[in-house]
């Protein structure tokens, strides 16, 4: 390791724990780390008092760091939103080890090579975790064949698209015409289209536009405007391009992703179906659809504003089904966070506020807390947040502790409790509009490890930035 990149400078050690996830089981006994790599894994009974580089944690949960494959770090040209050395430490502090950052809410959107090419300066030297790339598809580049495979030649993991408006004026949306076309170009190079899968229908945008059709500081406004017809409609319309994903299919090697699903009826069954008949589909849904229902959201708090919306308390019950089902493949943050100017927090007005919830550094806890209820597993933890996102964002040497893989790793205890408060070390850069503050959780990350650096340890960062920008080859 270059000095400061690490708060433990060595280059060959073991990390010890009684509770080791890797894909054979959890087991007890040692992982050795050399040159950034997992090179060994070792049983108790093999190592005990052979080694002298050995981190030892008892009986700490050691696991592969989490991958994010949904995270908007707004840099460059929004960095006050967030940036990227503040949303990489806060996701070190939060075990994430690996993220692929969104296109959009920096400016200029990631949508061609040049806009690519300052995400990649702006990323470098402050990073301190892997940050990969998704690029835009948008109206401007889905018929150009030339620039889409330009950017994929560039190192974007693939493509991500909105089908309704996006709020950024510079990513507009997508219908089924951008959508087929670029699937057909990312079938050559294997690479996942994310979409972002709300269909705007003509009369309910009406009531937004208007004010709703009542209290705009009450939730049950906003949720009104986005009901689950418009994933129900957007989910539907892609299905009519993804059988073209199918073995023998003209898109064949491409692969779509719905993203941040809310909707665990319909939409969810359509998903569901496609699968059965061969469509290459996963989806992905987020912590905070998963932690809170419609129900509690209180009055003017615009912390819980997001797109598609936090639905009730029984849709919620059905995502965590079908998570635990296998239904949903896998977990994401979706952290967008803004200014708190942005959240009208004083005003309290859903149908203006800034639509996005700021998570990054709490998915962990937040997943297992909420998780306990349903009887979670470390394993299945491992499954939604490391190993399918790696397969996603085609991380074949991430997501897993295993031998050849990069030493990526999160040591965590479970069992300890803390209130997400001023007290607790936070590093998102604007955590006043976070809706996690002022819960107890459950979960503490004790150390990070990125490629064998020790970047978080109990509050605090690794001197420098040492994380790598991730290109697709
Ligand atoms: N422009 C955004 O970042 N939007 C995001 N906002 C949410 N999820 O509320 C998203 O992912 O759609
Ligand atoms: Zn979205
Ligand atoms: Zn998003």
């Amino acid at each position: 390791s270059q000095s400061g990149c690490s708060l433990f400078p060595h280059s060959h050690y073991w990390i010890a724990s009684k509770r080791i996830v890797t894909p054979q089981g959890i087991i007890s006994g040692a992982v050795e780390i050399k040159g950034g790599s997992i090179v060994s894994i070792v049983k108790n009974k093999d190592w005990s008092g052979k080694f002298k580089q050995v981190v030892d944690y008892g009986n700490a949960v050691v696991m592969p760091g989490l991958i994010d494959v949904h995270a908007h770090l707004d840099d460059p040209g929004r960095a006050e939103w967030e940036g990227f050395p503040s949303g990489t430490k806060a996701a070190a502090a939060g075990g994430i080890t690996t993220l692929i950052d969104m296109p959009l809410n920096n400016f200029p959107s990631t949508v061609s090579t040049e806009t690519l090419k300052l995400k990649i300066e702006a990323a470098e030297k402050s990073i301190y975790v892997d940050v990969g790339f998704w690029g835009g598809l948008v109206p401007e580049n889905a018929f150009n064949a030339t620039a889409l495979e330009a950017l994929l030649d560039a190192g974007v993991h693939g493509l991500k698209s909105f089908m309704c408006p996006s709020g950024i004026n510079d990513f507009p949306m997508t219908d089924a015409r951008h959508i087929k076309a670029g699937l057909s170009v990312l079938a050559k190079y294997k690479r996942p289209l994310l979409v972002h899968s709300e269909i705007q229908s003509v009369v309910e945008s009406h009531l937004e536009t208007e004010d709703g059709g009542g209290d705009p500081r009450s939730y049950s406004t906003y949720l009104k405007t986005r009901p689950p017809s418009w994933e129900e409609a957007a989910v539907r319309e892609l299905l009519t391009v993804t059988k073209d994903t199918r073995s023998g299919g003209p898109a064949e090697g491409a692969h779509l992703h719905v993203v941040h699903l809310s909707d665990a009826s319909s939409s969810l069954d359509l998903i569901k179906e496609a699968k059965r008949r061969g469509d290459s589909i996963t989806v992905e849904t987020c912590p905070h659809y998963l932690a809170f229902s419609a129900e509690e959201i209180p009055d003017g708090d615009t912390r819980f504003k997001c797109a598609p919306p936090i639905r009730d308390a029984a849709n919620k019950e059905k995502l965590w089904n079908a998570l635990m089902e296998g239904d949903i493949d896998m977990l994401s943050s979706d952290h967008s966070p803004t200014v708190p100017e942005l959240k009208l927090l004083n005003d309290g007005n859903f149908l203006k506020a800034w639509g996005g919830i700021s998570s990054i550094q709490f998915v962990l806890p937040v997943t297992w807390s909420y998780g306990q209820k349903y009887g979670i597993t470390l394993e299945q933890l491992v499954s939604w947040w490391s190993e399918r996102p790696a397969k996603l964002a085609g991380q074949h040497s991430k997501g897993a502790i295993a031998i050849g893989n990069h030493a990526d790793v999160v040591v965590w205890e479970p069992e300890v409790e803390f209130d997400l408060n001023e007290d607790h070390p936070m590093f998102v850069k604007n955590p006043s509009i976070s809706a996690y503050i002022g819960k107890r959780l459950s979960g503490k990350v004790l150390a990070t490890f990125v490629r064998g650096n020790l970047v978080y340890k109990e509050g605090n960062h690794a001197f420098a930035a040492c994380g790598s920008t991730i290109l697709a080859t």
